[in-house]
């Protein structure tokens, strides 16, 4: 799929060079809601796009431009590990959730998802819930994981929190050599809908954690459960986070978190969370290996909601979805074990395991157009 760009031509069509692994990418603009929004569109070379929506304030249109691109690419990466018949593809609003959501936005992102005819697909990522898809459900079909009272397959961050648990057991199973997650201290970074839900995991099983959030409430409510359950949870600030001594660093919230500095820092023997993007780059997984810490590729790891919001679309099933997600130990297993038998690292591995699947499988798909339907497209 590379377009071959002189240097010259590059420097001349600046964006079509940055997206030049891309299908497509649209920039969604309506000043009568404020709707700032990118949508990218990594592959549709095994069916539809499909990927959640998520709302930052970015500080610049690059910035939102650079994660929709690397977030979108992801989802094909994380489409293929999980087995689900769909590309790659995710959108960016740029606004402030706390205060720059209002249901007229959201129905102006879904008439721009409408647009686009069935070539993707989406939900909530970091920054937006199932409840702001309610609003974009009354422009588009091409919504998923909304409550289950508009029709919806629910919260996806369940399946996403359920998939990290299975992620973190594998890695213990081989760093630790036992798949218990009791008697070991976790450092958990974000605890929003997906962060949370796997620190109170945690503390169920008899783990003690650190934690940090921006958002206090959130840090005091898990304090509390642990509190009430007998478990130590230490809230410790964004920079702490990285420093303490723990077995397992569990990122929950943005990407990029694994970088020269923060790897300089870690004292801990393996980093498995929900985070999308969490290498600042593909090196820092040797730096990650160099140093004995174990990688859990996020993609792999972080599959759940996908596997639940993907199955919706099918008709949505929970114990389909609870059975696909606890492959996610399995597949976790064998790329730990391609990467220890081919000296490389976890996340070549996991790519390699995926560029294979695609390769066979694009034979069989059509670059999906709108005269085409997808046999996903079931709702209209
Ligand atoms: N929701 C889902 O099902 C899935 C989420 N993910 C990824 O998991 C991560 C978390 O997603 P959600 O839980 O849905 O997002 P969320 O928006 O519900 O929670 C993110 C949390 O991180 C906190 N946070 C933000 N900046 C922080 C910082 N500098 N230090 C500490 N905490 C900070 C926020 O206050 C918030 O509580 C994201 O990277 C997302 O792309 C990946 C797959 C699926
Ligand atoms: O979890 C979702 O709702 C969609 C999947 C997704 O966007 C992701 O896995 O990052």
């Amino acid at each position: 799929m590379n377009v071959m760009l002189s240097p010259n031509m590059s420097q001349r069509l600046d964006l079509f060079f940055q997206m030049r692994e891309h299908e497509q990418v649209v920039f969604c603009l309506d000043e009568a809601t404020g709707l700032r929004a990118i949508i990218a569109i990594h592959s549709t070379a095994l069916g539809p796009a499909l990927g959640g929506c998520r709302m930052h304030p970015y500080a610049t249109t690059e910035e939102a431009l650079a994660d929709a691109l690397r977030l979108s690419k992801g989802m094909t990466y994380k489409c293929l590990a999980a087995d689900v018949d769909f590309g790659g593809g995710k959108a960016v609003i740029i606004g402030d959730p706390r205060k720059d959501k209002s249901p007229e936005l959201f129905r102006a992102f879904g008439q721009f998802v409408e647009s686009l005819g069935g070539r993707f697909y989406t939900g909530t990522d970091m920054g937006t819930t199932p409840d702001d898809f309610v609003h974009a459900l009354k422009e588009t079909n091409c919504i998923v994981g909304v409550p289950e009272a508009y029709g919806g397959s629910g919260d996806s961050s369940v399946p996403t929190a359920e998939g990290v648990v299975y992620g973190i057991q594998a890695t213990n199973d081989v760093v630790f050599g036992s798949k218990h997650l009791h008697g070991k201290t976790y450092a958990v970074q974000g605890l929003g809908k997906v962060g949370k839900k796997v620190a109170l995991r945690l503390l169920e099983e008899g783990a003690d954690l650190y934690v940090c959030d921006l958002n206090e409430a959130a840090v005091k409510e898990v304090v509390a459960y642990g509190k009430q359950i007998g478990a130590s949870v230490k809230p410790v600030n964004g920079t702490d986070i990285y420093r303490v001594e723990a077995d397992v660093f569990v990122p929950c919230a943005f990407g990029g978190v694994i970088n020269d500095e923060t790897i300089a820092e870690l004292r801990v023997k393996a980093v498995v969370g929900s985070a999308n993007n969490q290498l600042a780059d593909k090196r820092h997984a040797r730096m990650l290996k160099e140093k004995g810490i174990m990688y859990a590729p996020d993609y792999i790891v972080n599959a759940g909601g996908l596997i639940q919001v993907a199955d919706e679309l099918y008709g949505a099933n929970k114990e389909r979805v609870l059975a696909k997600t606890k492959a996610i130990y399995d597949t976790l297993l064998a790329i730990y074990a391609r990467a220890e038998s081919e000296g490389i690292t976890t996340i070549e591995a996991a790519d390699q395991f995926c560029e294979e699947r695609l390769e066979k499988r694009k034979r069989r798909n059509h670059f999906f157009t709108h005269q085409k339907r997808p046999k996903w497209d079931i709702r209209r």
